[in-house]
């Protein structure tokens, strides 16, 4: 069980977007993309989640075929948060978030949708503003609005066997420090339920305390992909980000940082 991309290319027009990805996202790890501005991390989320088509290459899912899944069997196997979520109308936050039920609506009370509901607000820490109007939150909030719904997604059947999937494009971007580690301590959580996630994050630091693997991308390729003490070595920081700094882990007690060198 796991999403397997094999030579995944995109192109639009005479613009390569990806080229010849290859990678395993498995059920019980946190991967997170990395990379600068531009490198493709956001298209290759989308690729890899069945919202973007790919040109060449192939991706399946739980050994199944993409191109096989109806939307309803996909909307069960995965959940995604994009980095923009314009609502059209006004919604309260619990509208917003019950949202994430859709794909077993029908399987389930209006009680039952109601407890789901709760449950993944009480974990995002938003069960207060329950009743307050999504366009009037602030960005952190809204962001952890849009957690909880696709969390909720995710939330039945509970004794689903087939390994899902939870795509995250930049999900900490407008959290305070203490909802970004809340954010991803959850991620990796979710991972301990046979969900698999993939979650789009800048901060190399943050990547580098939660991820059980990073993939860093630059120009729409992989430049390497595994732990991230390995991936985060000074020659990989110097050629994709220009930047002199290295992985530091002191002690267990404290998660590792990426120390950068005052001269640049
Ligand atoms: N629909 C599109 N048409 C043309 N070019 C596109 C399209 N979508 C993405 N691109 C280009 O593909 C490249 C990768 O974009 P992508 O959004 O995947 O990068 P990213 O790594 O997520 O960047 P960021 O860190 O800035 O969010 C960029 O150069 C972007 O301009």
């Amino acid at each position: 069980m796991s999403i397997e991309a094999q030579d995944l290319s995109i192109s639009l027009g005479n613009k390569t977007l990806l080229k010849q990805i290859n990678l395993t996202i498995s059920p019980n790890e946190l991967t997170v993309l990395i990379g600068p501005n531009g490198a493709g991390k956001s298209t290759l989320l989308k690729a890899c989640c069945g919202d973007m088509p790919s040109t060449q290459g192939q991706l399946s899912i739980n050994n199944t075929l993409l191109e096989q899944y109806s939307p309803a069997e996909l909307a069960q196997a995965r959940a995604v948060m994009t980095q923009s979520y314009e609502m059209g109308f006004s919604f309260t936050v619990f509208e917003v978030v019950s949202m994430g039920c859709f794909a077993y609506e029908e399987q389930v009370s209006q009680q039952e949708k109601s407890a789901i509901i709760l449950d993944v607000m009480r974990f995002m820490d938003i069960e207060q503003l329950s009743d307050q109007n999504f366009m009037t939150l602030s960005g952190g909030e809204q962001q952890r609005t849009q957690l909880a719904r696709v969390l909720a997604q995710l939330w039945f059947p509970y004794d689903q066997e087939e390994a899902r999937y939870l795509f995250l494009d930049e999900p900490t971007s407008s959290l305070d420090v203490f909802h970004q580690y809340h954010v991803l301590s959850l991620a990796k959580e979710l991972t301990k339920r046979n969900i698999g996630v993939l979650a789009v994050v800048h901060d190399l630091s943050l990547a580098a305390s939660f991820a059980d693997k990073l993939i860093l991308l630059n120009k729409g390729e992989v430049v390497t992909q595994g732990k991230p003490e390995n991936v985060l070595q000074r020659e990989n920081l110097a050629n994709v980000y220009g930047i002199r700094g290295e992985f530091f882990h002191q002690s267990d007690r404290v998660k590792p940082v990426i120390m950068l060198d005052s001269r640049q």
